[in-house]
C-alpha cells in the first residue's frame, strides 16, 4: 500500500523534527542523489561524465535539487543549476559551486533561457526542483517559462525518436495540484518522482498522477499520525485480506453474486459480467434475465445457475439501458427485456428493504444501466454498501440528475472532488472508472492506477462488475458491517482487474473476455506471491 498525506500533515510532521535539529534536508538531498545515481547507471552505464541539469526554485524544494546537485557533482557528473528566482537555497548553492557544479541566474539574465532549454533537452537528467508542497496555484514567472519550455523540447526529442533526459520530480513534479493532484498549468512530466517523508495525494491522484512516473517515497523519519488522505492497494496488500475458502468452506459461505446484466440488444454484457464473476471465484453466479440471454449466458459458462434465490452480493446494470449516458449517445433502445424490475428487485433487497427477503441486506454493485434506478429506490440515499461503477460521463450525468451544476471536462480535471461529491449525495461508496480509478467511502479514498491502457475497451467495466461483485459476495457481511470496507474491496478489484489486464497480454492489445480469462492466474500470484 502506499499512503499519501496532505502538504500540511507533512509539514506538521516535519515541525518537531526541524525544532530538534534534526537534517532532514540532508536524508532527502542524499536520498534523492542515490536514485539519481542508480537511474543514470541503469540507463548509461557510468555515471561519471553524466550531464544533470537542476531546476531551482525559490524553496526549500530548490534546497534539496541543489543539494542533491552537490552530491552528484562529487561523483563525477557535471551539474548544472538554473536558478529561476531571486531568493533561492544559498546553502544548496554554496555545496553545489564547492562541489565543482555550475549555477546558472536565469533570474538575472532571461535571455539566456534558450540556452537553458538546449541544455536541458541534451542532458541525461533534468532534476526538477521548481516547486514542492510550497506550491500555490500553477506555475508563474520564469518557473513556468522553463517547464513549458523543456516540455515542449522534450516531446519533441520523444517524437523524434532522438534520446530524451530522465526527469526526476524532486517531493513532486513541480507545478501540479499537491493535494487534489490537479493540473492547473505546464507541468514537466517526470519519469520518476522521489517524494520525501510520505506521498503526497497528488502523485497517485488522476490527472496529475501521470506526470509523476514511478514514485519512490524515501523515509526522513516523518511520524504520521493522521489517517492518510489517499491510498493505494499494492500486490502485497491482496493476500492480507482475500478470503481464501477453508476445507469447511460451501459454495454459500464462499458467496453467491446475483447478476442482473445484459439484454437481447447487448447480451455480451451479461456473459462478460457472469464470467468474470464465476473466474473470480465466486462459490454460485446466479444470472437474471430473460430466458434467452440466459441461454446464451450459460452456452458460454455452465457452472452459471439462472433459477432465483439466495444471493450475497448483486451486479446490476452491465448492459442495461438506461444508464444516463448510453441514452443520451443514442445506444439505449429502450428494451430493457425486464431487467429494470429485476433490477430494482435486487437493488431493494440489497439495501435490506425488499419486504419478505431472508438474510438482511447485502452488497451491490451498480452500474452503467443501474445507476438510472437509483432514482427509483424508496429512499434517496443509499447504504455505503453499494458501490456505484461510473465513468466520468455517467458520473457527470448523475451528479447533474442530484443537482450540480457540473461539467465531464470538470470531472475530469477534479475526478477526487466530484467523487467525493457523488459519495456525499448518494451515501454510496464510488468507484470512478479511469485510467487511474479513484474509489471513495466514508473517510476514505483509493487511487488505483494498475492497467495498461489498452484497458480502455468495450466490455472491461462488465469484467470489473463481475470480479467486484464476487469479491464483496465473499465479504458480503463484513462490508456491510464495516461502512469503510466496500472501499477496500473496490479498490482491490481494480487492482486485480488491471493486473489481469497486463497478464492477458503483456505489452499489448486486450480484449476483456481475455482480462476476465487472466483473472484466476492473477489471484492465484497475488496470493502465493513472486
Ligand atoms: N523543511 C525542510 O527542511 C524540508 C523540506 N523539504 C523540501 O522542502 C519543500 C518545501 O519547501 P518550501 O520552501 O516550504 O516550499 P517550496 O520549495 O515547495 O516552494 C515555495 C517557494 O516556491 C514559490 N512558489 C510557490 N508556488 C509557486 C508557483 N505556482 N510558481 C512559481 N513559484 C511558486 C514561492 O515563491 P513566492 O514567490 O510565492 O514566495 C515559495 O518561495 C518540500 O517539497 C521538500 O522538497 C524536504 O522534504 C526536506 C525537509
Ligand atoms: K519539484
Amino acid at each position: 500500500m502506499i499512503s499519501a498525506w496532505s502538504a500540511a500533515a507533512v509539514r506538521a510532521a516535519e515541525e518537531p523534527l526541524l525544532a530538534a535539529g534534526a537534517p532532514l534536508m540532508e536524508r532527502a538531498s542524499f536520498a534523492l542523489a542515490t536514485h539519481v545515481l542508480r537511474d543514470v547507471a541503469a540507463r548509461r552505464g557510468p555515471v561519471r561524465g553524466a550531464r544533470v541539469v537542476v531546476l531551482v526554485g525559490a524553496g526549500n524544494n530548490g534546497g534539496d535539487a541543489l543539494h542533491a546537485g552537490a552530491v552528484l557533482a562529487r561523483r563525477g557528473l557535471a551539474v548544472a543549476a538554473v536558478l529561476v528566482a531571486e531568493r533561492f537555497h544559498a546553502p544548496g548553492r554554496r555545496a553545489l559551486e564547492r562541489a565543482g557544479g555550475r549555477v546558472v541566474e536565469l533570474f538575472a539574465a532571461p535571455a539566456a533561457l534558450d540556452a537553458v532549454v538546449d541544455d536541458a533537452a541534451r542532458a541525461d537528467v533534468v532534476l526538477d526542483g521548481l516547486v514542492g508542497i510550497g506550491a500555490r496555484g500553477p506555475l508563474r514567472g520564469l518557473a513556468e517559462e522553463v517547464v513549458r519550455a523543456v516540455s515542449a523540447r522534450v516531446a519533441r526529442r520523444a517524437g523524434a525518436d532522438v534520446a530524451a533526459p530522465w526527469v526526476v520530480a524532486v517531493d513532486v513534479p513541480s507545478g501540479i495540484g499537491v493535494d487534489d493532484g490537479t493540473v492547473p498549468g505546464p507541468v514537466l512530466a517526470a519519469d520518476r518522482t522521489v517524494t520525501f517523508g510520505a506521498a503526497k495525494p497528488g502523485l497517485l491522484l488522476p490527472p496529475a498522477a501521470g506526470m509523476a512516473g514511478e514514485v519512490t517515497v524515501v523515509d526522513i523519519g516523518l511520524e504520521l499520525a493522521a489517517p492518510p488522505a489517499v491510498r493505494r492497494r499494492g500486490p502485497a496488500d491482496v493476500a492480507r485480506s482475500w478470503p481464501v475458502p477453508g476445507l469447511a468452506d460451501h459454495k454459500y459461505t464462499r458467496g453467491v453474486v446475483g447478476v442482473v446484466a445484459g439484454t437481447v440488444t447487448y447480451p455480451g454484457a451479461a456473459v462478460l459480467t457472469t464470467t468474470a464473476a464465476v473466474r473470480t471465484g465466486a462459490g454460485m453466479v446466479r444470472y437474471r434475465g430473460s430466458e434467452a440471454v440466459g441461454r446464451v449466458v450459460l452456452a458460454a459458462r455452465p457452472e452459471v445457475v439462472t433459477a432465483p434465490g439466495r444471493v450475497q452480493s448483486w451486479v446490476v446494470g452491465p448492459g442495461v439501458p438506461g444508464g444516463p449516458e448510453a441514452s443520451r449517445a443514442g445506444e439505449d433502445d429502450g428494451l430493457d427485456d425486464g431487467q429494470h424490475e429485476r433490477g430494482r428487485a435486487g437493488l431493494a433487497a440489497a439495501s435490506g428493504r425488499l419486504a419478505g427477503t431472508a438474510g438482511g441486506p447485502v452488497p451491490a454493485v451498480v452500474d452503467a444501466g443501474g445507476l438510472g434506478l437509483l432514482d427509483g429506490l424508496p429512499d434517496d440515499r443509499v447504504p455505503p454498501w453499494f458501490v456505484l461503477t461510473p465513468h466520468a460521463g455517467e458520473l457527470t450525468a448523475l451528479l447533474r440528475s442530484r443537482g450540480e451544476d457540473v461539467r465531464r471536462p470538470e470531472v475530469e480535471a477534479e475526478p477526487l472532488r466530484w467523487a467525493r461529491r457523488a459519495h456525499e449525495l448518494t451515501g454510496a461508496t464510488v468507484l470512478l472508472k479511469g485510467g487511474v480509478t479513484v474509489v471513495v467511502g466514508p473517510g476514505v479514498a483509493y487511487a488505483q492506477g494498475d492497467g495498461p491502457g489498452w484497458l480502455a475497451t468495450a466490455g472491461a467495466g462488465d469484467v470489473l462488475a463481475g470480479v467486484l461483485g464476487s469479491m464483496l459476495a465473499a465479504r458480503s457481511r463484513d462490508v456491510v458491517e464495516e461502512p469503510a470496507l466496500a472501499a477496500e474491496v473496490a479498490a482491490t478489484a481494480v487492482l486485480v482487474h488491471g493486473r489481469a489486464a497486463h497478464r492477458a497480454n503483456p505489452g499489448g492489445p486486450v480484449a476483456a473476455l481475455d482480462v476476465a480469462g487472466a483473472v484466476p492466474a492473477e489471484i492465484a500470484a497475488l496470493l502465493t506471491g513472486p
